[in-house]
């Protein structure tokens, strides 16, 4: 333990701190006994964990350029080789992909409205179904996760999921997340002897690699130069451009720039949509349409103004990591579900209630605790398409239907199963048309 480093549990020689952990929930004890900022040992590796918003921010915006750099010698950094956007370095070459691809989604081949007809083009398939089992009990899970599958393959491949590509494109994401979290990431990660044996995850890493570069060749022998139909054509633009010069647009770097964007645009909606589900059915007068009409018009006007957090709010607060000394290449741990119900920062916080945010003309406000999608230079690259994905597959199923949690489901369990993307436990939900009376369309 370097010296003056952040309080912990007491490591085991090569298992770390890891019996400290409640696998339920591993980081919500250990904030209780040591506070905001506590420290870990994965295997031998120190990591220090920071909750709640002022650590938080101190880290991830006052103090971008310490802690915006990824860790190396991790199952993930290996396979992607520091390349792409989520894994790779923070420098010149990550800033150039990450500004290419925001702009990208944001402006040039692909601006709001080819993003909006791909949301509610998926939209109308998921009303489809849940319109086909109306008044009955079904399981959401399936269909918001091909939904949000679907938008993203569009958004990047130019493909929506026939059952074949389904099968391609889908499961290596739920296998990868399920390795990256699993039993054989903490043993590649706390035992450097194994890195260089033939082990046999690394198979779906190649599998799902080799998928991209199938589809990029498929891209270049249709594309027409110049008239991008999707993310992966946008790219090709760009190398055309760039030629053989520029080291951070290479072919390699496109391919896990995609990669990257597919596996973080997919479970990461679907599951948030899916909480979103359980909670509206559980707080049926959140559904309701006076109170979703008004501030649905609050929110949109909104959205379009809404600023990330960026750039230095220092409070005399904002010193909590000063205390510590945390040794240059420390792996860090931001916390951001510690921030989300964080008590003096939310009116309600540990309540699903709109009121949070709302202020007392019953307006719209983003709180500045509301950091679901991160703060700093490594904030979601994604938010945007998020945001657009969530409110409109939300609004148009508040307004076409009633939520209803079954009679016979018992009590909802709101514990999300840990991983690389919090998910809700499986449950069942019933829709039922809501009449016109009631503001449908
Ligand atoms: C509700 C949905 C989403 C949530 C809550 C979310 C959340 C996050 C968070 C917290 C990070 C920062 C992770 C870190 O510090 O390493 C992040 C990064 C990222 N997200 Fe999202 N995300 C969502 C949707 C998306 C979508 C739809 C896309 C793709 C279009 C996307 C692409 C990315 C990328 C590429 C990064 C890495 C950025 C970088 O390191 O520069 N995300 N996301």
């Amino acid at each position: 333990r370097p010296k003056n480093f952040p309080p912990g549990p007491t490591p085991l020689p090569i298992f770390g701190t890891i019996f400290s952990l409640n696998l339920q929930n591993p980081l919500k004890d250990l904030e209780r006994c040591y506070g905001n900022v506590y420290s870990l040992f994965i295997g031998s590796t120190p990591a220090v964990v920071i909750n709640g918003f002022h650590a938080t921010k101190e880290a991830l915006v006052t103090k971008a350029a310490d802690f915006s750099g990824r860790p190396h010698y991790t199952l993930i950094s290996d396979f992607t080789k520091s390349k792409g956007l989520i894994m790779a370095d923070y420098g010149p070459g990550w800033r150039a992909r990450r500004r290419f691809s925001l702009l990208t989604l944001r402006n040039f081949g692909m601006g709001k409205q080819f993003m909006e007809d791909r949301i509610l083009g998926e939209t109308h398939y998921i009303v489809e179904q849940l319109e086909k089992s109306a008044g009955n009990p079904l399981c959401p899970e399936s269909i918001f996760h091909n939904a949000a599958a679907n938008i993203i393959c569009q958004v990047v491949f130019g493909r929506r999921n026939d059952d074949e590509f389904i099968k391609l494109m889908i499961h290596p994401v739920t296998e990868m997340s399920n390795l990256i979290t699993g039993p054989w990431a903490v043993l590649y990660d706390s035992a450097p002897m194994i890195r260089h044996l033939p082990l046999p995850f690394m198979r779906v890493f190649k599998y799902y690699e080799n998928l991209v570069k199938d589809l990029i060749n498929e891209h270049r022998k249709t594309r027409v130069p110049g008239e991008p139909q999707d993310f992966i054509d946008c790219y090709l633009d760009e190398l055309d451009k760039k030629g053989d010069f520029d080291p951070s647009f290479s072919e390699e770097e496109m391919i896990v720039c995609i990669l990257d964007l597919h596996f973080a645009g997919t479970d990461t909606t679907s599951n948030t949509l899916l909480a979103a589900l359980l909670y509206l059915m559980n707080h049926p007068h959140i559904q309701g349409i006076p109170f979703a009409e008004k501030n649905i018009k609050h929110i949109t006007q909104r959205m379009a103004n809404t600023v990330p957090l960026s750039g230095p709010h220092c409070t005399t607060k904002d010193t909590e990591l000063l205390g510590y000394s945390i040794p240059k290449g420390t792996l860090v741990i931001p916390n951001l579900t510690s921030v989300l119900s964080e008590e003096g920062q939310w009116k309600f916080p540990h309540e699903f209630n709109p009121e949070n945010f709302l202020n007392d003309q019953g307006e719209f406000v983003k709180p500045e605790a509301f950091l679901p999608f991160s703060a700093g230079p490594r904030m979601c690259l994604g938010e945007g398409m998020a945001r657009m994905e969530l409110f409109l597959v939300l609004v148009t199923l508040l307004r076409k239907f009633k939520l209803i949690w079954p009679e016979d489901a018992g009590q909802p369990d709101y514990i999300p199963t840990f991983g690389i993307t919090q998910t809700p436990k499986p449950f069942h939900m019933k829709v039922q048309h809501r009449a016109h009376k009631d503001g449908a369309y």
